[in-house]
C-alpha cells in the first residue's frame, strides 16, 4: 500500500482486503452509528431474529411439542447449543452446556467443586475482575461459615491496568483451594496465559475457573488441552446472543458424575427426567449443571450467532480483531499524542484481547462527546474508554472516522459541553 497509514484510502484498502467483510451486511447496525461496543453488547443479527423467530413459531404452532418437535427442539436446545459452542473453547462437545448466566454458573461451579478442607480452604482471585465474580466468591465464602476478609486473597495489579502471572502464581499458596481468574481483564483488556495458570494451580493440587466473558467469540481457547478444570461465560457480547441472554458453563470430562451443588430436575439424565422420582439421577456431562426450565427466548438467538462464528472461524476472527486493534492503536499513536491519551491496554499481540482502553482524565465526557456524534464507546471508572472494534461487524473506515472524531473532540474541546461523570449505565 502507497497511501500513508492516517489517510482515509488506507482504512478503505484495508476494507477491501478483508475476508470476513461479506458479515457486515448480516447484521443490524443502528443507523448513522459506528458501534463500538460489543463487548459490553453485541448487535443483534439476521440469522440470530431467524432462530429466535423459529423457536417462536414452535410455540405458535406447536404448543408443548415444541419441547421434542420443530425446528430447534427445545428439551436439547441447551445441549444443541453447547455442541455448538465446543470449537470456540477448545472443548469436547458435551463438556459444554448453555445455561444460566455468568454469575450463576460461578454459583454452581462454587457450589459444586469448591471442596474447602482443612486449612486448603481459600478462593484465589484478582483486584481487577468484574465485581459480579468476586460477590459470589465473598457470599460462596460466607455460605460455608468462613470469612471473605480472611479467606478470599486478591492477587494486586502492579499498575493499575494488568496482572503478573507470577504474583498469581505466588498467591498459589497451601491453603489456596480454588481460582477463579479472568481469561481476558475487562479493563485493560489484558489477556491472562490460562495453560501456565492451569499448570502451575495443578501442580500444588488446587482447582482453576475461567471467566471468559471478555475472550468468547473473539479469542481462541483450548480449554481441554490446557486442562483447565471449569470455565463460564456469557453470550451477548461478542457473541451477539442478544441482551440477558442465557450464559454458558464448561466443566473439563474428569469432573464429570459429580452431584451438583445447585440441584434441579433439568440436570437429569434426559431419559429419566419424566420418571418424576425423588431421587436425582443427573446427566452424565456438563448438562448435568443446569437447574431449571432453560429460557428459550433468551437461548434461541445464539443458535443463529453460534453458525456465524463456526463459519467464520475463530481464528480468522481473532487475526481480523488483533489487526484491527493494532491499526486502532497506530492511528491513535499518530494522530492523538498531543492530547493526554494513554493506551492502557497491552500492546503486543499475545496478550491483548478484542478492544482498546484508553485513559484520559476527562474520560467520561469524552464518551458522551463521542455518543453525542454516534460513535458507542463506553465508559470504565475511574478513567478509561473502551473501544471495541467487532471483527464481524465494524470496518477499518469506522476506526478511522472514529479516530478524526477523537481528535475533533479534543481541538474544538466539545467535551466540555458534558459533565465528566458517568451516565446511570456506562
Ligand atoms: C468478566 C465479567 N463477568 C461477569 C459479568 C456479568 O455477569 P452476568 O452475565 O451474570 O450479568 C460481566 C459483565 O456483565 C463480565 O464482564
Ligand atoms: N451487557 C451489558 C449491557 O447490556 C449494558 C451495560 C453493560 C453490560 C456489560 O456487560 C458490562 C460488562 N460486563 C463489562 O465488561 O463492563
Amino acid at each position: 500500500m502507497t497511501e500513508p497509514l492516517d489517510s482515509l484510502d488506507y482504512a478503505k484498502n484495508l476494507d477491501k482486503k478483508d475476508t470476513l467483510r461479506h458479515f457486515r451486511s448480516e447484521f443490524y447496525i443502528p443507523s448513522n452509528t459506528i458501534y463500538l461496543d460489543g463487548n459490553s453488547l453485541g448487535l443483534l443479527s439476521k440469522r440470530a431474529e431467524h432462530s429466535l423467530q423459529e423457536v417462536l413459531h414452535s410455540w405458535k404452532t406447536l404448543g408443548i411439542d415444541g419441547w421434542t418437535q420443530g425446528e430447534h427442539p427445545w428439551y436439547y436446545l441447551s445441549e444443541t447449543l453447547g455442541e455448538m459452542s465446543a470449537s470456540l473453547v477448545g472443548a469436547e462437545p458435551n463438556e459444554v452446556i448453555v445455561t444460566g448466566s455468568t454469575t450463576t454458573n460461578l454459583h454452581q461451579i462454587l457450589s459444586t467443586f469448591y471442596q474447602p478442607e482443612g486449612h486448603k480452604n481459600k478462593i484465589l482471585a484478582d483486584e481487577l475482575n468484574f465485581p459480579s465474580d468476586i460477590y459470589a466468591l465473598k457470599s460462596q465464602l460466607q455460605l460455608h461459615g468462613l470469612q471473605p476478609e480472611t479467606h478470599l486473597v486478591q492477587v494486586k495489579s502492579r499498575d493499575g491496568h494488568t496482572l503478573h502471572e507470577d504474583d498469581i502464581v505466588s498467591a498459589m499458596t497451601e491453603d489456596i483451594a480454588f481460582i477463579v481468574l479472568p481469561s481476558v481483564l475487562y479493563r485493560s483488556g489484558q489477556i491472562l496465559d490460562m495453560e501456565y495458570l492451569t499448570r502451575e494451580a495443578h501442580k500444588r493440587d488446587i482447582l482453576i475457573a475461567f471467566d471468559l466473558c471478555h475472550s468468547i467469540g473473539a479469542v481462541p481457547h483450548c480449554l481441554s488441552k490446557w486442562n483447565v478444570d471449569f470455565a463460564f461465560w456469557c453470550n451477548y457480547k461478542h457473541l451477539n446472543g442478544g441482551p440477558g441472554s442465557v450464559a454458558s458453563l464448561y466443566v473439563n470430562q474428569k469432573h464429570f458424575n459429580t452431584s451438583p451443588g445447585l440441584a434441579g430436575w433439568f440436570g437429569s439424565d434426559k431419559n429419566k427426567q419424566f420418571d418424576m422420582e425423588h431421587t436425582m439421577f443427573p446427566a452424565s456431562d456438563a448438562g448435568a449443571y443446569q437447574i431449571g426450565t432453560p429460557h428459550l427466548l433468551s437461548a434461541a438467538p445464539l443458535y443463529g450467532s453460534l453458525s456465524m462464528f463456526n463459519e467464520a472461524g475463530i481464528e480468522n476472527i481473532r487475526a481480523k480483531s488483533l489487526k484491527m486493534t493494532e491499526y486502532f492503536m497506530e492511528l491513535i499513536d499518530k494522530q492523538l499524542h498531543f492530547y493526554d491519551f494513554q493506551i492502557a491496554n497491552p500492546q503486543v499481540n499475545e496478550k491483548r484481547g478484542a478492544h482498546i482502553y484508553l485513559e484520559h482524565p476527562e474520560a467520561a465526557r469524552i464518551c458522551k462527546a463521542l455518543k453525542a456524534n454516534h460513535v458507542i464507546p463506553d465508559f470504565r471508572s475511574p478513567h478509561g474508554i473502551r473501544l471495541a472494534p467487532v471483527p464481524l461487524y465494524n470496518t477499518y473506515e469506522e476506526i478511522w472516522k472514529t479516530v478524526q472524531l477523537l481528535k475533533r473532540i479534543m481541538d474544538e474541546k466539545l467535551y466540555k459541553k458534558f459533565s465528566n461523570k458517568r451516565d446511570v449505565i456506562a
